[in-house]
């Protein structure tokens, strides 16, 4: 893309999940470019800085694959820089983050920040010191107060714990849309069409948060956008396996094909029930196709 002459608006933040309170900014983000000509842009990390940090690391509600084709189709973010943190970027002092990286390498012409937004080696950058170093360069800033959606702060963290314990309707309320993951299609036991519900298999790659096991009304889409609902299990297949490595099998409704090596997004929309060991296969074929019926419902409603 060519911003030598137009420059960037540049929305700062990590964006896990792209949530209704990262939609404010990136919202602000996309305006200001329009009006100042420019590309609308967003500057998120391949690694949660509190993983370098803290040890600990969080797990997210998406990769940065997913972060960056959710800022684009929900928010117009055309181009989104992924920044490698690491110990040099974890050192480096907020006020070399905006000249040298924002403005210098990126061509920044406004930034855009939300009212928390603490950067910088130590976190020793914050909104007030942002809005007077642009001042000082002459580009733009925004910062963006906090949204709360039903009397509560809109957050990655809210929206993780939501996840985990298999609140996904509402987790999808305060996401703004579906919660997403994007995988390639693998094989699995052969199990599925034989059962009468052939599912493909995709994993949540290490790093990142695994709802609650159970059974959720999903949506496939397809690389094409074609896209069929889907209800798709999470968990561990206690019927058929023994072991503890968790799975994503998506039953896809009125479709017949082959998707194997396929990349294809799954969008959780709600919760059915809980996973369950079944005693016969045939019960474990006749609540799918129960489930199958209820996703049914879910979009024709
Ligand atoms: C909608 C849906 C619900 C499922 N629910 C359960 C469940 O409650 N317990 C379980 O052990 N397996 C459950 N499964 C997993 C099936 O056991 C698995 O899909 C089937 O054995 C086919 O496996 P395969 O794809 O490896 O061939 C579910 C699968 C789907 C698609
Ligand atoms: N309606 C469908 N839903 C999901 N997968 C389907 C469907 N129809 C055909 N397929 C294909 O069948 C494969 C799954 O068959 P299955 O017997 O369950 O094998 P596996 O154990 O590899 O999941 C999928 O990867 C996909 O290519």
């Amino acid at each position: 893309m060519n911003t030598k002459d137009t420059g960037r608006v540049i929305a700062l933040g990590f964006f896990d999940g792209v949530h209704t309170g990262h939609g404010a900014l990136l919202s602000l983000c996309a305006q200001r470019a329009k009006e100042l000509g420019a590309v609308p842009s967003a500057f998120t990390f391949d690694t949660h800085p509190s993983a370098l940090i803290l040890k600990s690391p969080v797990p997210l509600l998406t990769t940065p694959a997913d972060r960056a084709d959710l800022m684009r189709r929900y928010y117009g973010i055309q181009d989104v820089i992924i920044g490698h943190y690491d110990e040099r970027m974890m050192k480096t002092p907020w006020q070399d983050f905006v000249t040298g990286l924002l403005v210098g390498e990126h061509k920044a012409v406004h930034l855009v920040a939300g009212h928390d937004f603490h950067f910088g080696y130590k976190g020793e950058g914050n909104p007030q010191k942002l809005k007077a170093l642009c001042e000082e360069l002459g580009i733009g800033c925004d910062i963006v107060p906090k949204v709360e959606q039903e009397g509560i702060t809109v957050s990655s963290t809210y929206i993780r714990t939501l996840i985990a314990q298999g609140e996904m309707a509402r987790a999808v309320r305060f996401l703004g849309h579906p919660h997403t993951l994007t995988d390639t299609v693998s094989h699995g036991k052969k199990l599925g069409s034989t059962l009468g519900f052939p599912t493909v298999n995709l994993h949540f790659p290490s790093g990142v948060l695994v709802p609650a096991h159970g059974v959720y009304v999903t949506r496939v889409v397809f690389a094409n956008g074609e896209s069929r609902p889907a209800v798709t299990n999470v968990g561990v297949r206690p019927t058929v396996d023994d072991g503890d490595a968790v799975t994503v099998e998506g039953f896809i409704l009125h479709f017949d094909g082959d998707l194997y090596g396929q990349t294809i997004r799954v969008e959780f929309y709600d919760y059915l029930r809980g996973e369950r060991k079944f005693d016969t296969l045939e019960e474990l074929r006749a609540e799918v196709m129960r489930n199958a019926r209820q996703t049914e419902d879910f979009f024709t409603a």
